[in-house]
This record gives structure tokens, sequence and C-alpha cells, in this order.
């Protein structure tokens, strides 16, 4: 249980219980900018920001662990069917009473280990470890099962998460050693990651009958490296999309962090399985020669375990916050020996690159010159957490805020990978963190304080919001109307186009019967200028007809028989000249050409001018390509 009740001064507030009383607040002041309770899932980072004792806010000796090394374990597992069938011999002897790991020399009947005959030295290898877990045979008393290695590993690791420290314990080893066996375990036989989840709330569980005014906030996400992104294992996969990957941020006083990773608030034991559960279903894993279910990313599990005691009688308020980081990484292997070609392949050589990142990391930290280990300034500045995403996210774990432990999982018959882990693992006893407990303490008054400040803020953010609010309408009802302007003004386009269409149609038709007018006149001004004398060709009865009118008529007398007689006389010479009376017809055919010249040239010139206007007209209202349509915002 943590002991709360140390008179600490006051310490700095955090962005912990600025999110947290804001988020109360604006529940309370806007309820309709707050997610629906189903959304609660917060996407924040990985690396949540904590409360944290800062600098000068709690005395050197109580904020700082006496200064703890990488704790490491190691854990030899039993002959997998492909090493029975092939009679592989177990290299491993372990000592339970010195935590002792001895590598023997292989023999040289097993083909897995051809590759150490052409080593110049081949010797017995003796490391000392904090643990050395022997899970070869079952028969064997000092069988470590699953539960053996959580109660002398992940237990201590939640007691020091209930003292407000952060803990990070990782699997390194070859692949198919046995490191997901160890943090995940199968359902009968659980591992460190599920046993932690139950000790966890079991504790919180006795808690809650014991000291009631103390209350637990836990909150869990699961995101696996794979090929160099990282992804959230707490998002389903989408079928047929491409793999959603998350960015990777810097806080400068939370260090690296996985910016909108999944962080899901949990209330028990069967709710954070289900997570887990959901999350290692969609880890990235495939069948190789070395491993049925290899592994093929480094998944990182993280729990995060906030404790709030309100002491009553101070009115006071502690707030201790605690990140359990669990991590299982993809295997070390050689291509040779996983006969891995494509897309396993890369895969292989991406985690090979991290992990060798991961080891000069390791080795910058734990060289005694620099490093934490030499609390050397220059060495630090080197460690090359950067090259890798895996070691860039481990940064704090590694060399910084945490309680790490290592667990090396080693397979029995295999030389060459066995003593590169074991190398690995004795060079990672030399690391030192700096854990601090991650604490802060605030009385009632400052609690007001910061509370009326955050009121403060979040009525000024009330403001501004329902401010963008009425401007984001105005712009809204702004946009409604240019559509409806820019609709108009298409529809004007639209019968601007039939207009010149028909326009088009008519200038046409006035250009063919402008050409027949033409034809039309040139014709007749060439008949009226040369005018082909007209030939009166009449029969003979015809003729005579008329002579017998005339005599009839001449035949009557007195004036009556004057004017017969004239009228005669016109009826012959229109016989034979046509209607009109003696005039030059000429002339009147040239007036009439004239009048029909004139005539034309109006309509010529009433033609041009119509052509003209229905120009002008297309030039303003057709989009010829260059000009945008009228009403169209264009960005300048
Ligand atoms: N201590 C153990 N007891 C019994 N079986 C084990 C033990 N450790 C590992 N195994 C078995 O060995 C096989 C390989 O183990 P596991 O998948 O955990 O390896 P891994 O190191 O995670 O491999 P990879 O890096 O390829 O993912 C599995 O079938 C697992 O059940």
């Amino acid at each position: 249980m943590p002991v709360y009740g140390i008179p600490y001064p006051y310490r700095h507030r955090t962005n912990d219980i600025i999110n947290d009383i804001c988020e109360t607040l604006t529940g309370m002041l806007e309820p309709r900018l707050m997610p629906s309770p189903d959304m609660r899932a917060v996407r924040s980072s990985a690396s949540t920001p904590s409360l944290r004792s800062r600098d000068g806010t709690l005395p050197p000796h109580l904020r700082m662990d006496a200064g703890g090394n990488v704790r490491v374990v190691v854990r030899v597992r039993a002959f997998l069917p492909r090493e029975i069938e092939r009679g592989a011999d177990c290299l491993i002897s372990m000592d339970p009473i010195t935590q002792r790991t001895t590598l023997h020399i292989p023999n040289d009947s097993d083909p897995a280990n051809t590759r150490t005959k052409s080593r110049k030295v081949i010797e017995e290898k003796a490391f000392t470890f904090d643990n050395s877990f022997w899970s070869h045979n079952t028969e064997d008393r000092h069988y470590a099962h699953q539960e053996e290695v959580y109660n002398s590993l992940g237990e201590e690791f939640l007691d020091h998460n209930f003292e407000g420290y952060h803990t990070c314990i990782f699997a390194y080893g070859q692949t198919g050693s046995g490191k997901s066996y160890t943090m995940m375990g199968t359902p009968d036989q659980p591992g460190l990651i599920p046993r932690t989840c139950e000790d966890l709330f079991q504790r919180i569980e006795a808690a809650h009958d014991e000291t009631p005014n103390i209350s637990y906030h836990v909150r869990a996400s699961y995101f696996e490296v794979y090929n160099e992104h990282v992804r959230d294992l707490l998002v389903p996969v989408v079928p047929n999309q491409p793999p959603y990957y998350l960015k990777l941020r810097e806080s400068p006083t939370e260090g690296p962090y996985v910016k909108d990773l999944t962080e899901v608030p949990v209330r028990n034991l069967k709710e954070i399985l289900r997570y887990m559960k959901a999350g290692d279903a969609s880890r990235t894993t495939a069948s190789t020669k070395m491993n049925d279910t290899s592994s093929r990313s480094h998944a990182v599990f993280t729990i995060m375990l906030k404790q709030i005691h309100h002491d009553m009688e101070t009115d006071e308020t502690t707030e201790r916050s605690s990140r359990i980081r669990l991590v299982d990484l993809a295997g070390s292997e050689r291509a040779k020996s996983t006969e891995a070609t494509g897309a396993r392949l890369r895969e292989g050589s991406n985690i090979n690159k991290s992990l060798t990142t991961l080891g000069r990391v390791i080795a910058a930290l734990a060289d005694p010159k620099g490093g934490m280990g030499g609390r050397g300034k220059r060495n630090r500045e080197i460690v090359p957490y950067r090259d890798s995403i895996l070691t860039w996210l481990l940064k704090d774990s590694l060399g910084g805020n945490s309680k790490t432990a290592m667990i090396a999982c080693i397979s029995p018959s295999d030389y060459e990978e066995t003593l590169s882990t074991l190398r690995y693992a004795d060079q990672a006893k030399r690391i030192r963190t700096r854990a601090v407990v991650n604490q802060d303490h605030i009385s009632t008054a400052e609690r007001d304080a910061q509370i009326a400040v955050m009121a403060e803020e979040i009525r000024v953010l009330q403001l501004s919001v329902s401010d963008s609010r009425r401007r984001e309408k105005e712009t809204r009802e702004s946009e409604e109307r240019l559509e409806e302007y820019q609709n108009r003004v298409a529809a004007m386009q639209r019968m601007m186009e039939e207009r010149s269409l028909v326009a088009e149609g008519k200038i046409r038709s006035l250009q063919t019967e402008n050409e027949a007018l033409r034809l039309h006149l040139k014709l007749a001004l060439d008949s009226l200028k040369n005018p082909i004398p007209e030939v009166v060709v009449r029969d003979k009865k015809d003729g005579d007809e008329v002579e017998a009118e005339a005599e009839e008529l001449g035949g009557e007398g007195g004036e009556k028989g004057n004017s017969k007689s004239s009228r005669r006389q016109s009826l012959v010479d229109e016989a034979y000249y046509g209607e009109e009376d003696g005039y030059d017809e000429s002339e009147v055919y040239e007036e009439k050409a004239d009048d029909v010249q004139d005539y034309m040239q109006e309509l010529l010139e009433d033609l041009a001018l119509f052509r003209r206007k229905i120009n002008d007209d297309k030039g303003r209202f057709l989009n010829d390509g260059s000009r945008q349509p009228l009403g169209v915002r264009v960005n300048i």
C-alpha cells in the first residue's frame, strides 16, 4: 500500500491536474463540447504527462531513488519439438543460489551450431544476473513457472508503481526464445502483463476497502513499432485500408511520446484484459522457420496509474502518477536461420536494426566513463536514442526517470545467439537510471486558486468559442449567399449561351438572305444596265381580234368616236409595247434600282450593327476559358 502524508512543500501544478479540472469545468459550462461517454477513450501521448516531482519540489533524498541499476534476469525455455527432433543438447545450466547462468560448449553433432565451429575460441561462459529463471524442464524442482517470474519481478515492480515510480520491463532475446510467452503467456499460463493487470486491480479493490479517501484512476494504451512505424493496437484495423501510423513528438518535460495514441480509461480487470487481448490480436505476427507465431514488431503495453489522496483533516490533495511499461521486443534473428525472404526479410532487417541501436544505447549508457552510470554529461549527449523509433520511445525507460528491468530470454541449444543475448544482458546490468517519485501535493487554497485561474481561462475560451461560432455562422451564411449568387450567375450564363446560339442562327440566316439579295440586286442591276429588248410575239388571231375591236370602236363617230380612237391606239400600243404609255422606261428602272440599293445598304448597315452587338454580348457573357464565371471566388 502506498503511504501518504509526508509533508511536502507546494509543487508546481501539472498538466494532468489542469486537464482533468478543465475537463470537469468545461463539461459543467458547456456540455455540448464534451465527448459522448463512450468516446471518452482519450487520445493523448503515450507517456502521458504525469505529476512529476520537479527539481526543488522535494528534498533530493526523497525525490530521487538512491540510483538503481537496470535489473536483469535471464530465462531459458524448454525444447521445442523441432529441437527435440534434431536431438539438440541443452547448453545452459543455472545455479539457483548464485543466480549464475552458464553457457556450455556445444557438441559437433548439432547442425544449429555449425557457425560456432568457425570461432577461434569456443569456451564456456558464465554470467551472474539478478535472477536466472530455469524454465527448461518442468520436472526440475527449480523450474520457474510464469507465477514465479511474476512473483520475483512483476510484483516488486508493481510495488514501485504504487510508490509513484515509473517502471519498464522489457523482454529481449533471439526469435523463438520465449519473450511473448514470458510477457503475454497463454490462456492457461498467463504471462507478466495479464498478471500485472490482475494484481493491480486486486490491490486497488483492497485499497478501496481500507482507505476510501484514495481514488485510483487507470488508463491503458497499446502500440507496436513495426518496420520503424508506430501503430496503435487499440484502434481496430480496417480491412483493405492501409495501416494508420502515428507520429512521435517530444515534450520538454515528459520526453518522447506518441502523438494521438489511444489511452483508454479502465475500471476493472475485465476491461483491461479485453483491451489487452484486442491489441494483442491485431499485433503483427507471422510464421517463420524459427517460430510459428513470430512477433514481427516491438509491442509496448502501457498502464498509467494515478492515485489521488485527499486528506480530510488538512483538506489537502496528493497525487501520484506512475507509468507501467511492459515491452515485448521482436526477436533478433539471422536471415540464414529464419530462411526469410521478401517482406519477412525486410521486417527482420528492421528488427535487427532497431535491436542493434538498442544495443548501442545500452552500451553507451553502461559505459562507466559516461552514460548514466558515470553521470558523465558528455557521453549522455551521444547516446544514440534517436537512431531508431524503439530507442527513442524508450529513452526515458532506459536512461531516465524509470525503474527498469530486462528479461533476457534464451533458447537452450543455440550457442551463438545465446552468447550474444547474455552479453547484451550483462552490459545492461551496468545501466543506472534516475527514478523519481512522481508526486504532487496541493493545498485547498492552492487548488482553489488554480481552479479560479482555470475557470477564468475557460471563460475566455468560452468567449472565443462562441465568437468563433458566430463567425462560423456568418461565414456559413455568406457562403450560402455566395452559392445562390453563383447558381444565378450560372443560370444567366446558360441563358446567354442559348441566346447567343439563337443569335448565331439568326446571323447565319440573315447572311444567307443577304447573299441572296446581293445576288438578286446584282442581277437586277445587270439587267438594267444591259436591257434585253423585249420581243413581243403576238399570234395572228390576237392581232385580228384587236383590229376588229378597233374597227368596231371607229364606226361609232363624235367625241365618243375620238375617245374610242385613242383607246384603240392605246390598246394597240399596249399590245405592242406593254401597258405604260410612251415614257423612258430605263429611267424608271434606274430609279427603282437606286431605291433597292439604298434599301440594301440600310439593311447591311443594320446587319453590321446587329453583329457587333451580338459579338459584344458574347464577349461579355461567354466563358472563353481564360475568364472565370462570375461570382467564383479566386484565392489570391
Ligand atoms: N518457458 C516456456 N515454457 C514453455 N514453452 C515456452 C516457454 N517459452 C517459450 N515457449 C514456447 O516457445 C515458442 C516460442 O516462444 P515465443 O513465441 O514466446 O518466442 P518469442 O521470443 O516471442 O519469438 P519471436 O521473437 O519470434 O516472437 C512458443 O511455442 C512458446 O509457447
